[in-house]
């Protein structure tokens, strides 16, 4: 950003008193209050970076680190980078934290998983003795059974394992719930665990801390209550972009009266357009109203309505981009340019819209696989986007350097050791690796794209990849193919999930491999939290929504609220309606310069005089879309 005015430094007091807390001679906690774009990421590594200027020979001296907790891997990184590596800072998320800090008590994960089980079991049996038989019934039994037998195994591990980004499926391995849950146990019963924690970390900053794991949210600031003078918790976080269901609920009122409470009231990100929409979002929660830059730019917003019953979404969003390059006159809006983010409610939405769904929806649809899936990890896919992927661009654009850049690695048949065996028929065993890659070449670019069963049976056939365990099964034509396959069966087995994704076309993995390293220009709602771009489609639809707990129905002012609705808001508890309002709030300040919102309504004429109502959008803001 740049032509910074006086204006644009409002916000210096809150680094200032930032800067002051972080002492370590005399620490203070504070919860920095601060909406979309304020710069809350960028307050954090300052603080730390000026920390370490000023008592970093302390830390050094001591061993003592600052601790900081990101939400995602990615964030993580970041922060390390813009920290230039700083060894005296622990970077990390929240599940590798609390594992640092619990990893081997083994004696005590046993007690505590031993009695969790029991609890889990008793739980289950209860609803067995009430629950009729059926398919629900036949689950519960074998989850019975098999926590039964982890039960039994426990006294055999003599070591727990974790990991904070893996599937964790062995008999020793503990899963991501139950590390948080544990460690906010033990730092709830043990005096020792909550030394060690500020005997190692005086300082622990927090960002997206209106998202972190409230059970452990709630550990962390007893532990601070109880020690103020040697424990400093640091808050980043907004609780209007609050949109886990694990988060603390009324995070900011349960901040004690002690703590420092700085506040940032520019946002360096939007312009002044989406700034004031933010606002009016936001309005009808804690009124936090931001200002723009004196140097941030008038912006477009425009709102797409289209009726629900609408056959062609991605005409209708095709439509609207065409239509945002013609008003901003900005033509990296147009279809095809890969110049717009667009935002659909749930990954399923997104693998439609982008076309790689046939891959995708089974294996998401088999629920242990999910995070795996989500993050590139689970087993077999890295066969397919590590080892064929690079190979498949390679051949396709003749790049030689790059085809064997790809094979030579893991192909075996490029292994030094057999290579060297084969002696004088070494190169027959080239020719052999050539004649591979040829073939290869030839079954993708073939006029109608290949199976992913039929590339897996090609690389089986030639050894042009070592076939991973998981996908050995669908080797061998015939009975392992999909019309051969139960049903039943595939809807709830990892076996069965793979059958169903080696049916979709390869193509789909350059898309599923783009979507889960965030380059493509589709991601959900939920996934692009913390981040930025310049141009931003937010797809809503309340059909989409049903089922997620949003109602944007609702929160337009098109549908009624229901009764629980009503229960719900005169509690004071979260509804729906404000589970949909944060969400929102958090797509629309993502847009650094214009904004489209395609709303697919049951009733776009109620929805656009309900909106012009409420003040959200001008006249001319609104469009509606024809089928
Ligand atoms: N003081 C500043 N001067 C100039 N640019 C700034 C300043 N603070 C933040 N920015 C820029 O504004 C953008 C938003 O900053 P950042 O991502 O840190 O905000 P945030 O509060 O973490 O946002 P969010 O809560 O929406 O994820 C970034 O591009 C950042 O570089």
């Amino acid at each position: 950003m740049t032509g910074e005015d006086a204006d644009d430094l409002i916000d210096a007091a809150a680094d200032e008193t930032i800067r002051e807390c972080l002492d370590l001679a005399a620490p203070r906690s504070f919860f920095l209050y601060a909406g979309a774009g304020s710069g809350k990421t960028r307050s954090l590594v300052q603080a730390v970076r000026d920390l370490c200027e000023r008592q970093g020979r302390q830390l050094a001296l001591t061993g003592q680190k600052i601790a900081i907790i990101t939400y995602t891997n990615a964030a993580r990184d970041e922060i390390v980078q813009r920290l230039e590596f700083d060894p005296r800072v622990d970077v990390s998320t929240i599940h590798a934290f609390a594992w640092s800090l619990i990893r081997g008590y083994d004696g005590d994960i046993r007690k505590w998983l031993d009695a969790n089980l029991v609890a889990e079991i008793a739980e289950l049996e209860q609803k067995q003795a009430k629950g009729r038989a059926g398919k629900a019934a036949i689950e519960r039994a074998q989850s019975i059974e098999s926590k039964t037998r982890r039960r039994e195994g426990l006294r055999e591990i003599t070591r727990f394992i974790y990991s904070p980004t893996g599937d964790n499926r062995t008999r020793d391995s503990l899963n991501h719930a139950e590390v948080i849950a544990m460690t906010a146990v033990f730092l709830n019963t043990k005096p020792g665990l909550r030394r060690l924690l500020f005997a190692r970390y005086p300082i622990l900053l927090i960002d997206e801390s209106q998202d972190t794991a409230r059970r452990l949210m709630d550990a962390l600031l007893d532990v601070q209550a109880a020690f103020p003078a040697q424990f400093c918790l640091g808050l980043f976080g907004d609780t209007m972009q609050r949109i886990y269901a694990d988060g603390k609920v009324g995070l900011a009122e349960a901040i004690p009266e002690a703590w420092a409470r700085p506040r940032k009231a520019m946002n360096h990100r939007c312009p002044k357009r989406v700034i004031a929409l933010i606002n009016k979002i936001r309005a009808d929660d804690d009124k936090q109203d931001q200002q723009p830059r004196s140097d941030s730019p008038e912006g477009t917003v425009r709102l797409f309505l289209a009726p629900e019953t609408v056959a062609n979404k991605r005409g209708v969003e095709a439509a609207a981009a065409t239509r945002m390059a013609e008003l901003t006159g900005d033509e990296d809006w147009l279809p095809g340019r890969n110049g717009v983010k667009t935002l659909a409610l749930e990954h399923l939405m997104s693998a439609r819209r982008f076309g790689f769904e046939h891959f995708f929806g089974p294996l998401y649809a088999y629920e242990p696989m999910r995070t795996g899936l989500l993050d590139g990890t689970g087993r077999g896919l890295g066969f397919f986007t590590r080892e064929l992927l690079p190979l498949a661009i390679a051949l396709a654009a003749g790049d030689r350097f790059a085809i064997a850049a790809a094979i030579r690695q893991t192909s075996p048949l490029l292994d030094r050791q057999r290579l060297a065996e084969a002696g004088e028929k070494q190169q027959e065993e080239l020719a052999r690796a050539k004649a591979a890659c040829d073939g290869l070449k030839s079954l993708l670019l073939a006029e109608n794209p290949p199976t992913l069963r039929a590339v897996l049976r090609y690389v089986a056939a030639t050894e042009l990849f070592v076939i991973p365990d998981v996908l050995q099964p669908f080797v061998p034509e015939g009975p392992t193919d999909a019309a051969a396959a139960e049903p039943e069966e595939d809807a709830s087995t990892e076996a069965g999930a793979w059958r169903r994704a080696l049916d979709a076309p390869f193509p789909d993995i350059e898309k599923y491999d783009r979507y889960v390293r965030g380059v493509s220009q589709f991601d959900t709602h939920q996934g692009v939290k913390g981040r930025e771009f310049p141009r931003v489609m937010v797809v809503i639809s309340d059909d989409e929504a049903r089922g997620f707990l949003f109602s944007y129905g609702k929160l337009m002012g098109t549908k009624d609220k229901t009764k629980t609705d009503l229960e719900n808001e005169a509690a004071g508890n979260d509804t729906s309606i404000d589970r949909t309002r944060r969400l929102f709030y958090v797509t629309c300040s993502r847009a650094e310069e214009s904004l489209a919102i395609v709303y697919y309504s049951d009733n776009p004429v109620l929805a656009s005089t309900a909106l012009l109502e409420r003040g959200w959008f001008a006249d001319d803001e609104i469009e509606v879309i024809a089928a």
